[in-house]
């Protein structure tokens, strides 16, 4: 039977890049899908703009909501210090059994936790099941009408802190108008926007960096 696209993605990075090595897993993603098949993934452009913002913050609790391939999830945990840990969660079992596979050839599978299932099943049991109290850094890429009632979850749960740091994927395209307009007009944000690139394309898209005020 017919390959997926993910499955296709992870032969890619089996055969053109070296196990252990989280950069060359990055850049025979961003070939394959510069070359052979477009896939959603965050991308180079909109990729160098989130490892800055990763570099400068050094969080050691994140969490990234939507998988898909794991390739934020590379991006990420590559840059996190010793004893820093990246939670991911993915709803869709197909993907995730597929990130499982590109997070361990890259090397990071100690530094992080994928979680499959519903982000508002699992955000309200940070605490209890993963002995989290609040998150340094939160990078939503998932369903894009999950963006608004994920992040008054995550408020309620208490999971962010002064100076926490939101970074949304695609808030132009696909877009995510409610969850653009809360965190631009709530007192509780300081927000500002990384006009990008949809990835691995001319479209506009861009990221919204959110720090929460408490
Ligand atoms: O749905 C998305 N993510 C959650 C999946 O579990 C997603 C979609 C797109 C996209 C798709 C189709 C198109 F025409 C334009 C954009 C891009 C992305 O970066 C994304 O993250
Ligand atoms: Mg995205």
């Amino acid at each position: 039977t017919k390959s997926t696209r993910p499955q296709r993605l992870l032969k890619a990075v089996q055969k053109h890049s070296t196990r252990g090595d989280p950069q060359s897993v990055i850049s025979a993603i961003d070939h394959f899908c510069r070359h052979r098949e477009w896939a959603m993934n965050v991308g180079d452009e909109k990729g160098s703009i989130l490892d800055s913002v990763v570099s400068e913050l050094n969080p050691e609790k994140v969490l990234e909501l939507g998988t898909y391939c794991g390739y934020s999830t590379v991006r990420i945990a590559r840059l996190l210090p010793p004893g820093a840990r990246l939670i991911t969660l993915e709803f869709n079992a197909d993907y995730a059994a597929i990130a499982r596979q590109v997070i361990a050839w890259a090397g990071l599978e100690d530094k992080v936790q994928l979680v499959e299932g519903a982000s508002g099943d699992w955000i309200p049991r940070m605490k209890e099941h993963f002995g989290i109290e609040t998150f340094d850094f939160v990078f939503l890429d998932h369903w894009k009408d999950r963006y608004l009632p994920d992040t008054k979850l995550m408020e309620d749960c208490g999971l962010l802190r002064k100076g926490t740091v939101l970074l949304a994927d695609n808030v132009i395209c696909p877009g995510v108008p409610d969850y653009l307009e809360y965190v631009r007009n709530s007192l509780s944000y300081k927000s500002c926007y990384f006009k990008s690139h949809l990835e691995y394309t001319k479209a506009e898209d861009g990221l919204e960096k959110s720090v929460f005020l408490g």
